[in-house]
Order: C-alpha cells, then structure tokens, then sequence
C-alpha cells in the first residue's frame, strides 16, 4: 500500500470518527431525553378516578345516565377524575376552577374534538364545524358562519320570520286549546324551532300552513331525529375496536344508511338553490338570501370560484342539528319546570303584564326588559343544561391540571349536568329557583355567559356556541309567548307537582317522557287570530 494511499485513509478514517463520535453523542443525548421524559411522564400521577378492567377499563361502570355515573364519580374522588374508556384515556370534571382551566387558560390543549364513528359518517368525515378537530380547516368553516352566517345584520333580517313563527306557535296552541285538547309541548315547541332554522337556512318553512309540503316534511323530521340520535350514542366502537367487527344492534351500518339519505336530502336542497339563482340570476344581496343562498354565494378555497359541496353540506348540517334540538329541548324543559311551579308561572305572568300589557303580543324588543323571564331560562340552563357534556373535547398534547397528568388525545367530558348540581357551588341544588339568578342591584340578568364558570350553557373559549344570542331569542321568545298568552296547567286529573322531570342522555339531554299540558288563553281572543 503505497503511503499516499495510507495517509488517504487515515485522513477518512480521522473524519469518520469525527462524525461518528458526535452523531452518537447527539443520539445518546436524544435518546437520554427520551427515556426521562417517558420517565418523567410515567412518574406524573393522572387523577385520581375508580379502579378499571383491563380492555374495558370504566366502561362497564356506565348506566343510561353517564352525566350522573360521572358526578358520582366527582363526588367520590375529587373535583377531576381520571377513567379509562376501553383504549380511550378521558377526564370528567363538574369544578367551575377546572372548567376554567381547560376552557380559558389551556383552551389551545383542549380545543380540538375526538374523531368518533358518528362525526366520521354523519358530519361528512369531521367536516364540519362542531365536530371537526382543530385545524386550518375548521378555522375557516367556524369563520364563515362567525362572518358571513351567523352577523348581527343577517340575523336581523329574519326578525320578521321569526316574529311570524311566534305567532303560528301561539295560533296553533290556541286552535288545539279551543278543541278542548292538551298540548303536547313537544310537537309544538320541536316546530317553532324546525321552522325558525328551516326558514333562515333554507328559505322553508316545514310546520304550518306554508308547510314545504307533508312528504317533504316528514323526510326532513326523520332523517334530522335519526341523525340526533345516532350523534349523542356513545357508542361502544369508538372505545373498543373490537366491538365494530359484531356491531350487534348494527349502529354503524344505521350510520351509513342515515349518511346517504341525508347527503341525498342536501343535495337536493342544494339543486333547489342553483335552479333558483339561475332562474333568477344572483340572488340580490339586500333580498332574502338564506343562508344556503350565501353560502352558495361564496369563494372557495385555494382561488377556487365556489365552496365545495361538501362544505356546504357539512355547514347546513350542522345549523340544523346544532340549532333545532337545543333550543326545543330548552323550551320544553323550562315549560315542565314552570307548570309544576304555579307560583313561578303567575310571577312571570305578573313581569310580562307589567311590561308588555295585555292589548299586545310580545315582540323582540321586550326581551331584554323581562329579567324574571331570564331568570327562569338561566334556572332551566342550571338543572337543565342542553348539552350535559357540552360536545366533547379532545387534547392536542400532554399537559397538566393542578398538578396531574393529562396524556395527549385524552377525552374531555365536562360535565355541565353536573356543574349546575354541584353542592359546593349551589344551594337546594334539586330546586327550581328563578329568583337565585337575581341581581342584587336589579341589573339585566345575562344568560349566555358568566365570568364564574357556574354556569356554561353556551360553553366557553374556541368552541364556545357562535349561535348564542340566537338560541337566546328563540328560547325567550318561544316562552315569553307561551306564558303570556295562556294559564298552563298540568293535564285532568294530574297535580302540578306530578310533572315528570326525569331526563334521557343524549346529545341535547330531553325530558324522558313528552310535556302534555293544558292552556287556557288569558289575552283577547283577537290577537291569537
Ligand atoms: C338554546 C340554544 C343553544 C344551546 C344551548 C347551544 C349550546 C351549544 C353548546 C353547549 C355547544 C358546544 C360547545 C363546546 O363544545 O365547547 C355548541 C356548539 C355549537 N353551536 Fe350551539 N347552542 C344553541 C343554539 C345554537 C344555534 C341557534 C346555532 C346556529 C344557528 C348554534 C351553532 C353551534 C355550532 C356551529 C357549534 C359548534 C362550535 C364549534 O365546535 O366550533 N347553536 N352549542
């Protein structure tokens, strides 16, 4: 070997020792923090919460009532639990400090929203906005509803529309009244909402005498139940994999049908809207424009002309789903909370003469005047919040709360059900008590929000309801009808008292059994014509 050659690879030889030594002093170093911050990690306690089965974990523990399985769980062992869903690691907390916490402080942890089979099939693949993980994609949809759907100004040019629903909602009442039959509130409260979406979406309205038509009517009413239902499911193939390949009452095959039928349905809404603007041209601006016809109206993404389809579909989704049960579902409890208390409903009465009079209906304006009416409204959001777990959230990374460790895609169930009953932060917890939400100095009692955390029914932070002062107007003004046009009694031969307040778990937590009740009109007969 001549000695040109040997330098040659002694020189190589140097230089790869010199890469080599400090490669495998970064990769040890790498590796050393790897190994203490898995150390580390598994050093950090989780919260405390109930022993679990190995696959199962807590899911066995489980009734017909999680919300109230997991106050228990609360009131056992702290303020935040730790329990395991078959694979899925989930904190449940009723603590207004920890909501708190994961709502305002950590909101950039926690804002995002796990990927279930439901969201997967019936949100357009997590396409949407209530149901999407947090990213660029839901940035731009929850966007557009906050610019574009959901203003200020688009909301008062249906003012008119809704000032009609309430009308019809009254009408019908009576004309049921002057039968001499009950009133399943139900029925009528789940049309007042349908419509007042359908109108502002749509541009139709589903109940009553502009009815889209009684087939049409009753496909919409099918597919929108069957989709409520399949959304609040907790359903067990999320948890344990296994249990999707028996899928024994065939909920995800339900998943698929509902899928297509509705995708069917918005597709045809879809067209309806195109013939309509190219019958007409573009829909003027200033005109009536529901929301499909704006939504329509928009740019896509990347330069794109148009919003997709899907996109489309996802959004006109989501209003109806997140718009119609939550504020029927409010309605309905607020009514059973105040008939079985004759002297709440006389009280209201006594507000609602006081400021409106007896010679008028109720308009918008009157709202913000009748605070013992929001007080009931806050009082129903208390005992009976619509969303018992808000929609769950998802964390992003690991992180902790007051010391615990709470791994990355941990499942969040806060638990409002259970917030509004926790005995640390309310008195008579099971009594219904308007006059608790009073302000001493007599100042507008507000109902979307609270600087406390007592009460959350709209939520808090990112994924806070866009569709609050909405949902609002559409829940005070259903009531505001309802109370001041008639006395409401509790159906022949029951006592106040007998009204039934038991709930079922759902997405939006309803009374278990319909309210039946019977009105009496207490205004001239005139102004229900
Ligand atoms: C009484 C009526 C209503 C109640 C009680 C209510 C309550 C809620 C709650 C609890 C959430 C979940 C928040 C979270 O997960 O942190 C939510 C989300 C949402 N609500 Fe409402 N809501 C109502 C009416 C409406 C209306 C009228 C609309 C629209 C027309 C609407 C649109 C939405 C949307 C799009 C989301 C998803 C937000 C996101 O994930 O970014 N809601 N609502």
């Amino acid at each position: 070997m001549s000695s040109s050659l040997h330098f040659l690879i002694l020189n190589y030889g140097f230089s790869f020792l010199c890469i080599l030594i400090p490669s495998c002093l970064i990769l040890n170093i790498i590796y050393s923090w790897f190994l203490y911050k898995n150390f580390q990690q598994r050093a950090m306690t989780l919260p405390p919460g109930p022993p679990n089965w190995p696959i199962f974990g807590n899911l066995l523990q489980l009734g017909q009532l999680p919300h109230r399985d997991f106050a228990a769980l609360c009131k056992k062992y702290g303020p935040l639990v730790y329990i395991r869903l078959g694979r899925v690691d989930a904190i449940t907390t009723n603590d207004p400090d920890i909501i708190r916490e994961i709502l305002r402080q950590q909101d950039d942890v926690f804002a995002s929203r796990p990927r279930t089979l439901a969201a997967k099939h019936l949100a357009y693949g997590c396409g949407d906005v209530a149901l999407a993980p947090i990213g660029p994609k839901w940035k731009r949809l929850r966007r557009i509803c906050m610019e574009h759907l959901l203003t200020t100004k688009r909301l008062e040019s249906f003012a008119g529309h809704r000032a009609d629903e309430a009308q019809h909602l009254v009408r019908n009442v009576w004309s049921i009244a002057q039968k001499g039959e009950a009133i399943n509130l139900r029925e009528v409260l789940g049309a007042f909402s349908m419509n007042n979406v359908t109108r502002m979406l749509l541009g139709k309205q589903y109940f009553g005498a502009e009815s889209a038509g009684p087939q049409e009517a009753m496909e919409f009413m099918h597919i929108t139940h069957e989709l409520f239902w399949l959304l609040g499911l907790i359903y067990l193939g999320d948890y344990l994999p296994i249990w999707r390949w028996v899928d024994p009452y065939g909920c995800e095959k339900r998943m698929r049908k509902v899928e297509k039928r509705v995708d069917d349905f918005h597709a045809k809404i879809i067209e309806q809207h195109r013939k309509r603007r190219g019958n007409k041209g573009v829909v003027d601006e200033e005109g009536e424009m529901d929301f499909v016809d704006v939504l329509l109206s928009l740019p896509g993404e990347n330069g794109k002309e148009h919003m997709d389809d899907v996109e489309i579909k996802a959004l006109i989704q989501d209003m109806i789903a997140a718009a119609t049960d939550t504020s029927a579902v409010t309605n309905e409890w607020a009514m059973a909370e105040v008939i079985k208390h004759p002297c709440v409903l006389k009280k209201v009465q006594q507000e609602l003469d006081s400021v409106v009079g007896t010679s008028r209906m109720v308009q918008e304006s009157d709202l913000v005047h009748l605070n013992y009416l929001r007080c009931i409204v806050r009082e129903t959001f208390r005992m009976h919040p619509a969303g018992p777990f808000l929609i769950p959230h998802e964390s992003t990374r690991a992180t902790t709360i007051n010391g615990y460790y709470i791994p990355e895609r941990t499942r969040v169930f806060i638990n409002t059900h259970g917030l509004g009953r926790n005995t640390k932060i309310w008195d008579n917890v099971e009594e219904f008590k308007p006059e608790r939400h009073m302000q001493p100095d007599g100042s507008r009692v507000e109902i979307s929000h609270g600087a406390d955390f007592k009460i959350l029914p709209f939520s808090a932070g990112k994924r806070k309801c866009p569709g609050a002062p909405l949902g609002v107007t559409l829940v005070l003004m259903a009531l505001a009808r309802l109370f001041h046009s008639f006395d409401w009694g509790p159906p022949d031969g029951l006592k106040p008292e007998d009204i039934d307040t038991s709930e079922v778990y759902g997405m939006t937590m309803p009374k278990a059994h319909a309210l039946i009740a019977i009105a009496k009109p207490r205004l001239a007969t005139h102004l229900y014509a």
